[in-house]
């Protein structure tokens, strides 16, 4: 009950005797002492739930929103910064392609001939947007607009394909890249975007691209994807991967042993899946495609073919229609036609299987050949007019064997297999020289270079990618590898590649 001052003094006033009043008007006394106890405590109270309950409530959410604040922020700069790298990227690897440094364009201006790269590649895709979104519209439109669509996207893949093809004929017929094998062991490779260090050493090479250890198998395709663009436009193509034994060749054309997926897949799965994407868009256009795959591989010298099992013992004979000119045909060889991406890829698994099957165990064995997975392509289309086109190319995968005993003292080894084994790249090395220093190459004396001869020179573009270790152990094998792509990447062939009719 709570007393208010005159209740207590009409209280006091109804006792008449002074004792007893004293003595009530103490108990009022306390009896308001501890009413002003009692607000205390409920203020006390009130005080401590503040504390404890509702102040580290509100600490926590406002940490909460600060952290969520914080990564957004953080993802929205992680972005921004991809971006710019991207933009840095292509504008360093411009500059590589077209034989310069950063150093060279002063005070940073961008060359003429940069700009117009750069305006090609922007041109380039735009004009392939648009025409990926006319073919979007053929999809769903009408026979009725059909023609004039059909008219208009024949057209602009007409112009796309002019442009890629400008765009790779400036990049170069032979182009380098450089790869770094995922490795947690020591590291003695500094890399920048574009170059490679040998750390404690004034070396450094220089590549169109150098992919460092974290490069995933996505950003390395996404570098070669518009080259193998032009493989269905009707150029040859070659993409090999060099590198001594473990560097990481089958992984980036093929993938890792085990477990496949869409992230670790490497090249040759992911062509496969472009040629027959593109090839379903250029079906709403009027064009189709025939495909036919073929897979081998050179061992000591000797072709076989890997969709035959490694039991078959047959001779295959690499022929030149027209000389040494044209297409390479090789005898005995089964050629499968593909008509979507599992087809191929199905065939492709099937007959690595014969690759692995070696008695000496896979890496042995892969390290001593070459796999060669190939694709012929003739295409054809028939516009609104009825007027027809036709074109054809080949699509050339290489693996090649390890690079570790291309050296002297392979040459004066006694064993004669692995004389034979080391000739093959040896004889690579002495062409790419010869094209370097715009001599006659021969490529009869071996088969690899025989067989890859419409590849290398001429009418075809080629991409080397070199695999590099960064590990001490093979830090001699690794300065070697650099050292042969800083060579491949200075050829420079006075043909420009033409388009197979
Ligand atoms: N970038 C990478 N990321 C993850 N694993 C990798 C990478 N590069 C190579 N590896 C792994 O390292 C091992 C050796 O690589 P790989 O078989 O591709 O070498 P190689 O150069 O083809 O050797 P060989 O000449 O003997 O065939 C494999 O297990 C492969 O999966």
């Amino acid at each position: 009950m709570v007393l208010g001052p005159d209740t207590r003094q009409s209280i006091t006033e109804l006792v008449e005797d002074p004792v007893e009043r004293d003595l009530s008007a103490d108990g009022l006394h306390l009896l308001q002492t501890l009413q002003t106890l009692r607000t205390l405590r409920s203020v006390s109270y009130l005080c401590l739930f503040r504390v404890f309950i509702v102040v580290p409530v509100l600490v926590v959410l406002i940490v909460l929103v600060a952290i969520v604040l914080g990564v957004l922020f953080w993802w929205k700069r992680r972005q921004n910064t991809k971006q710019d790298d991207k933009g840095k990227i292509d504008e360093e690897a411009t500059l590589n392609l077209l034989g310069k440094s950063k150093e060279n364009t002063k005070n940073g201006e961008v060359s003429e001939e940069n700009t117009a790269m750069a305006e090609l590649i922007k041109d380039y895709k735009e004009k392939l947007a648009e025409m990926s979104r006319q073919i979007e519209i053929l999809k769903t439109q009408s026979e009725m607009d059909n023609q004039e669509l059909k008219k208009k996207v024949l057209e602009k893949n007409e112009e796309c394909k002019r442009l890629n093809n400008k765009l790779q004929e400036a990049k170069g017929n032979i182009r380098v890249l450089c790869r770094i094998k995922l490795c947690e062991e020591n590291d003695i490779l500094s890399t920048t975007k574009t170059t490679v260090s040998i750390k404690g050493t004034e070396k450094r090479y220089t590549f169109e691209r150098v992919f460092d250890k974290e490069s995933t198998q996505r950003e390395v395709y996404e570098d070669i994807k518009e080259l193998v663009r032009s493989f269905l436009d009707g150029y040859n193509l070659c993409i090999f991967a060099y590198g001594q034994t473990g560097s990481g060749k089958t992984y980036t054309m093929e993938g890792p042993p085990d477990n496949i997926s869409e992230d670790t897949e490497g090249i040759i799965p992911r062509a496969m899946k472009q040629v027959f994407q593109t090839i379903k868009e250029l079906k709403v256009a009027g064009w189709t495609y025939k495909l036919r795959a073929s897979y081998i591989e050179l061992y000591n010298e000797e072709i076989r073919d890997l969709t035959k099992g490694s039991n078959v013992q047959e001779k295959h004979e690499i022929k030149y229609p027209r000389g040494e000119q044209g297409k390479a045909t090789i005898t005995n060889i089964k050629e499968e036609e593909v008509e979507n991406t599992d087809d191929a890829l199905n065939f492709y698994k099937q007959a690595s299987k014969s690759r692995t099957s070696g008695k000496t165990g896979r890496n042995e064995r892969s390290s001593r050949s070459h796999a060669i997975f190939r694709v012929e392509m003739t295409g054809r289309v028939e516009n609104v007019e009825g007027v027809k086109n036709t074109c054809s190319g080949t699509l050339t995968l290489v693996d090649l064997a390890g690079s570790e005993k291309l050296d002297d003292a392979a040459s004066v080894t006694t064993n004669q297999e692995t004389k034979k084994i080391n000739l093959s790249l040896m004889e690579l090395s002495k062409v790419l020289r010869a094209l370097r220093k715009k001599e006659n190459p021969i490529y009869r004396n071996s088969k690899l270079t025989f067989l890859l001869k419409n590849s290398l020179g001429g009418n075809s573009k080629t991409l080397m990618i070199v695999n590099v270790s960064p590990t001490e152990d093979c830090k001699r094998e690794t300065e070697r590898t650099l050292e042969f792509g800083k060579e491949v990447s200075k050829v420079v062939l006075e043909n420009v590649p033409r388009k197979n009719k």
